[in-house]
């Protein structure tokens, strides 16, 4: 495990408020991953964890905060934030279906080439140079995720858990200093996961940090440095995974019990105050008329 003030931080999100309308799904959260870490992000349906993952890759600008890597303010531009380093998978499988296992993969590998449009229409040297190198990569990736041999299948023809390797494959094509998992094990089984976890290991020993969204709790106390928990909106506790674990307002949140000082009790007190101060109202209304 890597400790959190043991290398620098990557990814700084400060102040992260997203609102829809009337509806706040992430409200002031604070969140760093620091080189070389996997960070789990955990919650109940809905607490916030996909939102703050889109207003950490540009797809979404937040409705107040910032959010910073390597110091440099991120636009909210999902091409600039992979440029600058980030790349992602997503909830739900985003694959080109019709496109073979390689070509995914050089998909991810645009950001990369510095080739202009007008070179590779000409296709001159520079552009066949940078193809080679990128061919190249591409392969060394598909080995590196377990895709070895399947270079040429249409992606739409891969079983499920090897479709959630390639995505991955195509997130690491970008050369990414932090990869974030939104749900990478969803649908897996058993030994599917396994895999996964041992992938995500293999990602980080390669340099790159990783936040993982998951709701596998196995997953995320067996392969993260530290733990950042959502709920409603608001992180609650984070910190490394023993004392995440053990913390009663986590074991709260999940089994649905409420803790002092639990995001939304302030507002639930007052309906149930409100509620009785009517019902007192209507008995002694009742009271009087008889
Ligand atoms: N584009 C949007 N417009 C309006 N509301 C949204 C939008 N995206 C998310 N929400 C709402 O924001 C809240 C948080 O949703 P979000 O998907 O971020 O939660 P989550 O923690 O990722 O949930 P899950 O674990 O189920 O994927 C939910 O109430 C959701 O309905």
């Amino acid at each position: 495990m890597t400790t959190v003030a043991a290398t620098p931080p990557l990814l700084t999100a400060t102040g992260v408020t997203m609102r829809f309308g009337g509806l706040t799904a992430v409200r002031s959260c604070d969140l760093t991953v620091h080189e070389r870490q996997i960070v789990g992000l955990i919650g109940p349906n809905g607490a916030g964890k996909t939102t703050l993952f889109n207003c950490l890759t540009g797809l979404y600008t937040p409705t107040e905060g910032t959010v910073t890597y390597r110091g440099t303010r991120l636009p909210a531009k999902p091409h600039l934030v992979t440029q600058a380093g980030i790349a992602r998978t997503f909830q739900n499988i985003r694959l080109f279906p019709s496109m073979t296992v390689l070509e995914n993969v050089l998909v991810g590998r645009h950001t990369r080439t510095k080739e202009g449009l007008f070179s590779a229409l000409l296709r001159g040297p520079g552009f066949r140079r940078a193809e080679t190198a990128s061919t190249q990569r591409a392969h060394e990736l598909l080995d590196f995720t377990g895709l070895h041999g399947k270079a040429d299948h249409l992606a739409r023809n891969l079983p499920y858990g090897e479709q959630r390797k390639l995505e991955i494959a195509r997130a690491l094509a970008s050369d990414p200093g932090l990869l974030l998992l939104d749900e990478p094990t969803a649908g897996m089984n058993p030994q599917e996961t396994r895999a996964t976890e041992r992938l995500v290991l293999a990602i980080r020993d390669q340099g790159v940090a990783v936040l993982v969204i998951e709701h596998d709790m196995r997953f995320i106390f067996n392969l993260c440095d530290h733990v950042a928990v959502l709920v409603q909106g608001e992180k609650l506790v984070e910190g490394d995974p023993r004392t995440v674990q053990s913390d009663e307002r986590v074991i709260a949140a999940y089994l649905g019990t409420p803790y002092e000082g639990a995001p939304g009790q302030a507002e639930a007190s007052e309906v149930e105050a409100a509620e009785a101060e009517a019902a007192e109202a209507e008995a002694a209304e009742e009271n009087e008329s008889r």
